[in-house]
């Protein structure tokens, strides 16, 4: 990570000291960096655009989960970056950062009709329709409208991949997608109606897959899908790849490159004569953002166990507690010492809000500043509020410049949304 370094010995997100924006927007702070984003974003262009032979003009669509705050969204943008979204708000949040329709997929297990008809209006790019019942509810919503939007078929290739059971999609007893027959016979289905452009097939098959074999088995079911349509004399002119390449959380951990990864997709897709799309999310965020938090207090016990108790809570950084999740912690300015095993954990009333055990750190202090990184993705969008916790800030650096782009809430603003009832 090039855009997180030490300087002057205190830790440095580009140009902007960590220890002087704790001072001044507190902490627990979410802080981006715009250079890794537009890193990330370069580093997939570039190799998509060295196999336009095989992969067409490449929409690069981001998956706004992982981060969805509208300045993240609008650097982004300003790329020529599109957006791969699964609810109406994520549409609108793309939209209001910039991204035009014609760059936005809309995804999704559960689409209601209003916001299928939502996504219509706004003349999204195309609409991946993920089971039976879905089509035939689109196909009903589209009959009122003047286009018959463009779909893809997400189909479900039996192969699972990922970093942990609750991030796999592709499995065959996951919710997500169609299996290859069933997707075979909505397709036709789909180009039988007068309402919805049946234009190509969809897959993403699980997140933070760090074995290119899985992904590239999967693409492999697409193209032979490809094949056998056209041979039924259908139009399939794309496919959506997905997402799902891992990153590095572990310092030493290798995963496969960008540059790899799409080489291998151009591989398998060389002169099947399509338009591609790539759904990034994590590895276009992950490492573009830390956590920075302060030491409340260092609860050192008779029994020899020894609690790094933060500021940062589960409900601000979930993965944890959810997944086991790994994220390296590092001190803002460097600690002199032999380091000791900790047990690092938040002030939330749960044993779950435990971010490692027995994690081998430099003695730290009370008011000490620390960072988990590789908190860019799946980070500031899975907080919540729980324990009365205002949500973390979320600051966005851009070299010397900083911004906060989502303020913590004051306790009135909290408490403004909830309205007291009447009878009380
Ligand atoms: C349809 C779809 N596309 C893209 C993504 C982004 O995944 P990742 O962040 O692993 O790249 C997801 C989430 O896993 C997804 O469900
Ligand atoms: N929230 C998960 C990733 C989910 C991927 C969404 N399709 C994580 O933090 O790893």
């Amino acid at each position: 990570m090039h855009h997180f370094d030490l300087k002057d010995g205190v830790l440095h997100a580009e140009g902007v000291s960590l220890e002087a924006l704790a001072e001044t927007v507190g902490t627990p702070t979410y802080v981006y960096s715009s250079a890794t984003l537009r890193r990330h974003y370069g580093l997939l262009r570039e190799a998509c655009d060295a196999h336009r032979d095989a992969l067409g003009e490449a929409l690069i669509a981001f998956a706004v989960k992982a981060n969805s705050n509208l300045s993240v969204l609008a650097t982004l943008a300003r790329l020529g970056c599109g957006a791969d979204t699964v609810s109406e708000g994520e549409i609108r949040r793309a939209l209001a950062a910039g991204i035009p329709g014609e760059r936005i997929i809309f995804s999704g297990v559960g689409k209601t009709d209003a916001e299928l008809a939502f996504a219509i209006d706004q003349g999204v790019r195309q609409i991946n329709v993920e089971s039976s019942a879905e089509l035939d509810r689109l196909i009903a919503v589209a009959a009122d409208k003047s286009a018959a939007p463009a779909i893809a078929i997400r189909v479900n290739p039996k192969i699972g991949a990922g970093g942990h059971a609750k991030i796999t999609t592709g499995g065959a007893g996951d919710k997500f997608g169609v299996p290859v027959e069933e997707a075979m016979a909505l397709y036709a289905r789909a180009s039988a109606s007068p309402h919805v452009t049946p234009v190509g097939l969809a897959c993403h098959i699980g997140s933070q897959i760090t074995d290119l074999a899985p992904l590239e088995a999967a693409f492999r079911v697409l193209r032979d899908m490809t094949e056998a349509l056209r041979a039924q004399g259908h139009s399939v002119t794309r496919l959506d790849l997905g997402g799902g390449l891992g990153v590095p959380y572990y310092g030493d951990a290798a995963t496969p490159s960008p540059a790899d990864y799409i080489a291998m997709a151009a591989r398998v897709l060389e002169g099947l004569n399509v338009e591609t799309a790539f759904e990034p999310g994590r590895l276009m965020a992950a490492n573009a953002g830390v956590l920075l938090s302060r030491v409340i207090q260092v609860n050192e016990r008779t029994d020899g166990r020894r609690f790094l108790v933060l500021d940062a809570a589960m409900n601000d950084l979930m993965r944890p507690a959810l997944y086991d999740a790994f994220h390296d912690l590092k001190p803002v300015r460097p600690v002199e010492g032999e380091a000791l095993p900790y047990d690092v954990v938040g002030p939330v009333c749960e044993t779950g809000d435990t971010f490692a055990r027995d994690r081998d750190l430099p003695p730290l202090q009370a008011g000490d500043l620390v960072v988990f990184m590789s908190a860019g993705a799946y980070g500031a969008v899975m907080s919540g509020e729980y324990n009365t916790r205002p949500l973390a800030a979320e600051v966005l650096v851009d070299g010397a410049r900083q911004a906060v782009i989502r303020p913590r809430p004051t306790y009135d603003e909290m408490f403004a949304r909830e309205p007291m009832a009447g009878w009380l």
